[in-house]
């Protein structure tokens, strides 16, 4: 019996998909091999089955068998297997799609289809910001009572994106970078507690990171003498629905957690506080590096860099002689800033390209001419996302503190200060190693020798890299890229 005869004469589903399936299929009449490509047996099978109609755009749908079965429902026991015949097994197969038909899919998400084209293009129907589940609405931020601040905004400044103003709101029309942080949470560091915050935004898929440093959150009896840095978009009500448990376990709560503390955050609280005096929060916008920060690669200085970031962010600030005059002593406050971790690898052409650019370094091409033969540019970055985040942070706004950023990449502050983040100084990073060579020069010491067993972030912790990758490196990013590094002598050991 062949498949077509089998199909007419009402064969059962199950001997039909074995005779699709059988080892040693029966040679076609004539030994002539059927030229079309080989059909998936189990798809024939699901399509000559009962239910509903099943085609080859069914194909990437969920077929489950029919309910009923319990050893379809994988709750056969098969300890007590026997083996059985043809004869007893009776089993019908029947499969259901669980997904929605396409049209309606794609209507939920705002595509509308072109029945004329239905195998070609696709356009979006709505507002591409409101493509992601995730990202508020712009319209019912302006209006709803529930909405952050006017003042707050973590959509792009209108500089460099095409922005309205709705009833004081700034409004994000296409095009435009909205960030949303979906959670928040403490996390304990050696260098003491940080708030880690997952950020999605409308312009990439990663989960882009902010690590905020600013432990005096913690203590909610004492008046803050600067504000706190928190998400506005992670403090603001999502829904009308939203219960007080669901915005505690996103992160938007006040104070220190705990099962006796448990105080929901309120939008826009502590804005208002002002910050003469004392100096603006340190920031630094940091590149993910599986290899230097993971498995603690010492061909570049990342991971050395994100510790020596939140390890600088987290030192005491000492506020000056005025601010302290009251009470007769230099005063100092916790200190506060945000490490904005961007996954970015390689410079933003991904670790694959990065493992081949190092063995082209391994050939004798410098970082950049590497970069350049895989067909990627030197650095292929952008920083409109980390510029949400901050702005989202309530950092570097136009109006208040501005931020003191923590880099040697001039490209980095003239990208931020274009997307309107308020640079007042950069603080350098000088490699840890390259100072202990500067500093034993000068003094004929090794300065940095008792930090060496340190403890730290990442698998360099408080140690340091060094080494001749890392010197290389290094040295192209000062000659090539324009770092603003004083260049070590060579002859230094
Ligand atoms: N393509 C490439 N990327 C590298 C190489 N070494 C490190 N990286 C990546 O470079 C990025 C380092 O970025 P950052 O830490 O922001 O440093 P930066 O841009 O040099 O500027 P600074 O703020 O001065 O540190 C990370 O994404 C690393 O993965 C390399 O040899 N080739």
């Amino acid at each position: 019996m062949d498949l077509l005869e089998g199909i007419t004469k009402g064969v059962s589903d199950l001997e039909l998909l074995d005779m699709l399936t059988a080892p040693d299929p029966r040679p076609a009449k004539h030994g002539i091999r059927r030229r079309d490509s080989d059909l998936d047996p189990l798809l024939l099978a699901a399509a000559a089955a009962y239910g509903p109609h099943v085609t080859r755009n069914h194909y990437a749908h969920d077929f489950f068998p029919a309910v009923g079965d319990p050893r379809s429902e994988g709750a056969y026991d098969w300890t007590r297997f026997q083996g059985e015949t043809t004869q007893a097994r009776k089993p019908r197969l029947k499969y259901v799609s669980r997904q929605a038909p396409r049209s309606q899919r794609l209507k939920e998400q705002g595509i509308i289809v072109d029945e004329e084209k239905e195998n070609g293009r696709t356009r979006e129907a709505v507002d591409p910001l409101r493509r992601s589940d995730n990202l508020p609405s712009p319209t019912p931020r302006a209006t709803a009572p529930s909405s952050p601040p006017s003042n707050v905004s973590h959509t792009q400044p209108a500089a460099s994106t095409s922005l309205v103003t709705v009833g004081g709101a700034v409004e994000a029309s296409a095009g435009a970078v909205e960030v949303k942080c979906m959670a928040r949470t403490r996390v304990p560091t050696p260098h003491g507690p940080v708030f880690l915050h997952l950020y999605h935004n409308n312009r990439d898929s990663k989960e882009h990171l902010a690590i905020v440093v600013d432990p005096a959150q913690f203590d909610q009896d004492t008046p803050q003498r600067a504000p706190p840095i928190r998400s506005r978009s992670l403090d603001a009500v999502w829904s009308d629905s939203e219960t007080e448990a669901d915005r505690i376990t996103r992160g938007a709560y006040v104070g220190r957690l705990s099962p006796t503390s448990q105080r929901p955050s309120v939008p826009g609280a502590h804005a208002n506080i002002t910050t003469d005096n004392i100096p603006s929060p340190l920031v630094r916008i940091h590149s993910e590096c599986f290899t230097g920060e993971t498995i603690g690669s010492m061909r570049c200085d990342c991971g050395e860099q994100l510790d020596e970031a939140i390890r600088q962010i987290s030192q005491p600030i000492t506020l000056p002689s005025s601010a302290s005059a009251a009470e007769g002593r230099p005063a100092t406050i916790p200190g506060r800033g945000a490490v904005v971790y961007l996954r970015q690898e390689g410079r933003g052409i991904g670790l694959l390209s990065k493992i081949r650019a190092y063995n082209l370094q391994d050939l004798g091409h410098d970082t950049v001419t590497a970069n350049l033969m895989l067909g990627h540019g030197a650095d292929e970055r952008g920083y409109e996302v980390a510029a949400a985040i901050l702005r989202d942070l309530g950092l570097g706004m136009e109006v208040g503190e501005g931020v003191r950023l923590l880099t040697n990449n001039p490209d980095k502050v003239q990208a931020l200060e274009k997307e309107g983040i308020r640079i007042v100084e950069r603080v350098p990073m000088v490699p840890r190693s390259w100072q202990r060579r500067q500093h034993g020069h000068a003094h004929g010491q090794n300065t940095l020798a008792k930090e060496e067993d340190a403890v730290g972030l990442t698998m360099i912790g408080g140690g340091e890299v060094h080494g001749e990758d890392l010197d290389r490196y290094l040295r192209t990013k000062v000659l090539k890229m324009g770092h603003m590094l004083p260049l070590l002598d060579e002859s230094q050991p």
